[in-house]
């Protein structure tokens, strides 16, 4: 029998890397990737922008829209990615009710400083590094949730898929 369709989502703070390694799992699993940045309304990238954090009552309708996605793509294909920063338990609980399907979830963990250099490096995007701060202030990491990984950024990203994809692949075979 098919395996039941899940999703799963690459979390952790701006810049620290979901993008990266969500797109990489999603191609080597051969299922669709969502971009969580693509699920925001304008209002709030605007708002990121001018370097204002968002709060809870922007976020619940991005939430919302990500985990209805997920669980379109899913139920197509039986697997779908997302790159998302679910930073409180409390939005993470929220995609898990909104896809209701089982989500599983990467945390990318990583020191403030080696995730500031990182985002200096980058070009064009959006988010500024002011917000760093705010982003951890609100991070509530998910010891305890299931379905949880946690990798350490400080190591390369073909070094992070060595440990992504065999878990990916348990949680997808999952019952
Ligand atoms: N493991 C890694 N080692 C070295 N550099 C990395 C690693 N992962 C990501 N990067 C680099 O760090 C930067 C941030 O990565 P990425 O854009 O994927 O993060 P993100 O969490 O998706 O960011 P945001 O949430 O702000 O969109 C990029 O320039 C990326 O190339
Ligand atoms: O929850 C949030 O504060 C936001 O979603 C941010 O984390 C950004 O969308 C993203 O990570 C881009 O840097």
């Amino acid at each position: 029998m098919a395996n039941k369709a899940k999703g799963i989502v690459v979390m952790g703070v701006a810049g620290s890397g979901k993008s990266s390694l969500g797109a990489l799992v999603a191609r080597a699993l051969a299922c669709p990737f969502l971009e969580g940045d693509q699920f925001h309304p304008p209002e709030n990238i605007a708002k990121m922008s001018a370097g204002i954090a968002l709060e809870d009552g922007d976020r619940w309708p991005w939430l919302d829209r990500l985990g209805h996605g997920l669980s379109e793509a899913a139920g197509e294909t039986g697997l779908a990615v997302a790159a998302c920063s679910a930073l409180r338990r409390a939005y993470r609980q929220r995609l898990r009710v909104r896809a209701g399907i089982p989500l599983g979830f990467i945390f990318l963990k990583g020191a403030r400083s080696l995730i500031l250099s990182r985002m200096e490096k980058r070009t064009g995007h959006y988010m500024p590094i002011s917000l760093l701060d705010s982003q951890f202030a609100t991070l509530e990491e998910p010891q305890g949730e299931p379905h949880t990984l946690t990798l350490d950024i400080a190591r390369p990203v073909d070094a992070l898929m060595h440990d992504a994809l065999p878990w990916a692949k348990a949680f997808n075979n999952t019952a």
